[in-house]
């Protein structure tokens, strides 16, 4: 037998396991890394994070990444650029896995597993294209080819973990599902577990005991995609920091108005989007539409934010009617933005907010740590179910296992 098979086996058995989570987002700011220790599987997995860190990319990183996101600046990408990145970025991680743990004084030895995210560079769920020779057909695209860090860490990797939800049936994303529902339920609390990255998404979480077939995930709309694009090229800041700017400026209802006409936000839920729709284009247009082009960058920021909240709370009433009053925890770069924060609290006044810090788990963490959780999952523990694979959360066990010899 394979011994990297033979200690994959071994690890499904052991009571717990070391796996380092990865994430790289849509707001490029850089690889998160978290070292988790998991104990059990299923819903009696317990969390316990060892350590955490964002590896920031530098402009180098960012401008090759660039070249082919959501589409590249133009439209048109080199697909020679596309091929060159999967193992580069691969190697990157690799790297960054292993300066991280030199840093916390660990072996790579000490450590079970690598759950690898990759960078999304292209996201197309069926609604969100058009194309002449494909209809109805979800695809994802994430690069940083899994055999890369698994060679250069010599630590088993799973990857691509988005593929198998798109061949269950799903838009292959949000994942983030599975792994609130099994570490944040609640048996006495209705919860929204709410990210706030570049795309906006949320979880809600019955109680658990309750009708787990409810829960679900869905991306919401921007998050922070457009406010960092605004500030990006209108100051050359990388984002609105402490939201200073939005909180100065005057919302314009107008093209508030304008923005929120895009289909998405009246479309039924689940359902999951990216930069490739909530890009400059989209906002270019509303601007055009609204002949609000030369609106100053303060009051562009203070709209950008309202639209943001707008679309979480749109989403949230769709599900749980005009005045939702739920728990909501936040996480993700947006719990750091006191102005989207007082945004969603009037958007929705009657919920009671905090971040996942309250649930034990570090906000800028989590989606790294869903990862480490999927990759359990997968090798020690069953496909997750969630009710019968309705609300787009198939039950399946998700993540491509790359050995490292
Ligand atoms: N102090 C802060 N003030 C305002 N905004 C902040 C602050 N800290 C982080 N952010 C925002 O959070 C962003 C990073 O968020 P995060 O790392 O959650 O995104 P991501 O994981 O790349 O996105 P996604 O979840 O869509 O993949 C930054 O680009 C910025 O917009
Ligand atoms: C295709 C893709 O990479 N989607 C990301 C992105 O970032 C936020 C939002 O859009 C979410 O749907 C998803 O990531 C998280 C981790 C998820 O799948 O739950």
């Amino acid at each position: 037998m394979n011994a990297h098979l033979h200690r994959l086996c071994q690890l499904a058995q052991q009571p717990s396991r070391r796996i380092i989570g990865l994430m790289s987002g849509t707001s490029l700011d850089g690889l998160d890394v978290a070292l988790c220790r998991l104990h059990g599987h299923g819903p009696a997995t317990r969390l316990e994070l060892e350590h955490f860190t964002t590896v920031p990319y530098d402009d180098d990183v960012r401008r090759r990444i660039r070249a082919v996101f959501a589409g590249g600046p133009t439209g048109q990408i080199s697909l020679e650029h596309l091929t060159l990145l999967n193992p580069w970025l691969g190697a990157l991680h690799a790297d960054m896995v292993l300066a991280c743990l030199r840093d916390w004084q660990l072996a790579p030895t000490e450590v079970d597993l690598v759950a690898s995210h990759g960078q999304t560079v292209y996201h197309a769920p069926a609604h969100q294209y058009q194309h002449p020779d494909f209809t109805g057909l979800n695809a994802t695209l994430q690069l940083g080819d899994g055999d890369q860090v698994a060679v250069r860490t010599g630590i088993i990797t799973l990857s691509d973990f988005r593929q198998k939800h798109i061949a269950a049936g799903g838009e292959g994303a949000p994942l983030a599902a599975y792994g609130d529902y099994l570490l944040l339920s609640s048996p006495t609390e209705e919860r929204l577990l709410l990210n706030l990255g570049g795309i906006a998404n949320f979880t809600y979480l019955p109680r658990t005991g309750h009708d787990a077939s409810a829960a679900f995930s869905t991306d919401t709309g921007p998050g922070n995609t457009l406010l960092d694009a605004t500030v990006r090229a209108r100051c050359g800041l990388p984002y609105d920091e402490n939201g200073r700017l939005a909180l100065a400026g005057r919302i314009h209802a107008l093209l508030l108005q304008a923005l929120l006409e895009h289909p998405f936000f009246g479309a039924s839920l689940p359902k999951t989007t990216g930069p490739e729709l909530f890009g400059p284009e989209y906002l270019q247009q509303a601007q055009q539409r609204t002949g609000t082009e030369n609106l100053g960058t303060e009051d562009l920021l203070a709209t950008l934010v309202e639209l943001s909240a707008a679309g979480v709370a749109r989403a949230a009433q769709q599900v749980f009617g005009e005045q939702p009053a739920l728990a909501v925890y936040c996480s993700g770069g947006g719990a750091h933005n006191p102005a989207l924060q007082a945004a969603l609290q009037r958007h929705l006044p009657h919920c009671r907010f905090a971040t996942t810090d309250a649930l034990g788990v570090l906000p800028d963490a989590k989606e790294a740590i869903l990862f480490a959780v999927l990759a359990n999952e997968a090798v020690a523990g069953q496909p997750v179910s969630i009710g019968a694979g309705r609300q787009r959360v198939p039950a399946v066990s998700m993540g491509k296992i790359s050995l490292p010899g």
